[in-house]
């Protein structure tokens, strides 16, 4: 049953019943001023009679669901977005104007309502039914915004309104509104498509969906260590009570460490996925302060994987804490160079980093995983990789037989061939990351085969072998910038 008697006092007439009666008052004000009553007997007159006249004017009290509540324009409230998840499954139905956007599943769309817009909603029968309530959905005009939310950013805040009787206050807050949030929750969870965020500036995060291809079932290599990271991933999202328990923030560490090509980002892209966790990928070198760091982690979600790859390259980390005093690295961080020469390296320092990671953690609410990665772990200060901190290191190596086996049978289906001995031999005498195997077994054209790939993989290792002998392998490669040899190669774990 739909009160729609009611419709109007919330619709356009509304506005024009409102003036009337303000004019009205005012009339009726400035003349009782003119009477010269006491202040007091006039305060105490209105007083009493203010509200009942309200409700007599506008029966209609009201909820607003902000946009951006108290804790400032950082992160949208959740009551907003759990607000707008319900309207857009329970109500869509009714409203005329609706904006769509897309949801999870190709063909899906998710609608909300425009601007100005109204929709009717019912209690369930098992709450007492019948009763209805109006949502409007609007925006507060810039002027009315608190400074602190945009700076010079004029842009509009929405918020959703919700009217309802004064006999239905209780029902409202204690039943209702519960339940529109809880549902609202279960809709965003139905609907949610994974995000890769990237920071595109020192303080804003910009995303995309997030589609990686790539899980734990082909991301080759030694299946005991790959179960163990599974298993550790599984606890971990599992472990909300365990954390409560041991009074430990609900976040874990991981480092991972190798060199180039052998499967660092392919892993992070598999743990995403196998958590169904939303990805932050930080990068560094646009973040030029230590507070500019917290900012952007503040804006986080829990369920989410916060990477910061090629931890040695955007920061200058070793022994940093040591030489320097912490707050006067943190000030000079802040300032450009004085020499005016262009820093590539971020501002961000060690102790900031370190704060970052376990003193924010607890402030911000749990369940996120931060990982790092590096191709020189001998170059990170021990500070940064400590447990605590950086729980699980994982080395990731060379091309072994097991890991070239599983390659081939995932890019060419074969699980056995006479040139699989071969390869296994060779790749125990020459190091070859899995990147360049799988780039040898991937066909590149409509005749290449299982046969062709394979002897093309065969040719490759040979030469790499030959120019190892010859003095021109990976290890006489180019050394770096600062003249540091290039580390040291960890040996195959597989
Ligand atoms: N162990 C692996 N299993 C399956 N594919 C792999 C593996 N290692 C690398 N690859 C493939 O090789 C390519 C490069 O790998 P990836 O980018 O993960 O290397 P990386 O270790 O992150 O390198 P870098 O240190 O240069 O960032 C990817 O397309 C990935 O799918
Ligand atoms: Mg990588």
């Amino acid at each position: 049953m739909m009160e729609s008697a009611g419709a109007p006092w919330v619709g356009l007439n509304s506005g024009v019943v409102l003036s009337l009666i303000a004019v009205l008052w005012t009339v009726v004000w400035q003349n009782l001023q003119r009477l010269q009553l006491p202040q007091h007997f006039l305060k105490r007159c209105i007083g009493r009679h203010a509200r009942r006249f309200a409700a007599i004017v506008d029966p209609y009290l009201s909820v607003t669901v902000a946009e951006y509540d108290g804790g400032g324009r950082m992160r949208r409230a959740e009551a907003y977005e759990e607000v707008k998840a319900y309207l857009a499954e329970t109500t869509s139905r009714d409203a005329r104007h609706l904006r769509a956007e897309g949801a999870k599943g190709a063909d899906r769309l998710m609608l909300s309502m425009v601007d100005g817009e109204e929709v009717a909603d019912v209690l369930l029968p098992e709450e007492g039914g019948g009763t209805v309530f109006w949502w409007a959905y609007s925006k507060a005009p810039p002027q009315q915004q608190d400074w602190r939310w945009g700076g010079g950013n004029q842009e509009s805040r929405h918020y959703y309104r919700l009217f309802f009787l004064d006999r239905h206050r209780d029902v409202v807050l204690n039943t209702y509104l519960p339940r529109v949030r809880r549902e609202g929750r279960a809709v965003m969870v139905k609907n949610r498509r994974r995000k890769l965020s990237t920071n595109i500036s020192s303080h804003e995060w910009t995303h995309v969906t997030f589609e990686h291809p790539k899980t734990f079932a082909t991301l080759a290599m030694d299946p005991a260590k790959k179960k163990e990271i599974v298993d550790d991933l599984d606890t971990f999202k599992n472990g909300k009570d365990y954390y409560a328990r041991v009074g430990k923030a609900w976040k874990r560490g991981y480092l991972l460490h190798g060199p180039p090509g052998t499967g660092k980002s392919a892993m992070i892209a598999a743990m995403a996925n196998h958590l169904d966790y939303d990805v932050y990928d930080i990068e560094l070198t646009s973040v030029h302060s230590n507070t500019e760091l917290r900012k952007l982690f503040i804006q986080t979600k829990s369920k989410s994987i916060i990477v910061i790859e090629d931890i040695d390259c955007s920061l200058d980390l070793t022994g940093a804490r040591g030489k320097k005093k912490d707050s006067e690295q943190d000030n000079k961080a802040a300032k450009a160079d004085s020499d005016g020469k262009k820093d590539t390296r971020s501002k961000v320092t060690l102790s900031g980093l370190l704060n970052f990671i376990d003193g924010l953690w607890s402030a911000c609410g749990g369940e996120r995983i931060i990982v790092f990665t590096t191709n020189h772990l001998e170059k990170l200060d021990p500070a940064l990789i400590r447990r605590g901190r950086m729980d699980k290191h994982i080395e990731m190596s060379y091309c072994g037989a097991p890991a070239f086996e599983f390659l081939a049978s995932t890019y060419l289906g074969v699980q056995e061939h006479e040139l699989f001995a071969t390869v296994g031999t060779l790749l125990q005498e020459v190091d070859m990351t899995p990147a360049d195997v799988a780039e040898n077994l991937t066909p590149k054209s409509i005749d290449d085969d299982a046969d062709s790939c394979l002897r093309g993989l065969v040719a490759a290792l040979e030469k790499a072998k030959e120019d190892k002998a010859n003095g021109r392998g990976k290890d006489q490669q180019p050394e770096e910038e600062d003249g540091g040899a290039v580390a040291a190669l960890p040996g195959k774990s597989e």
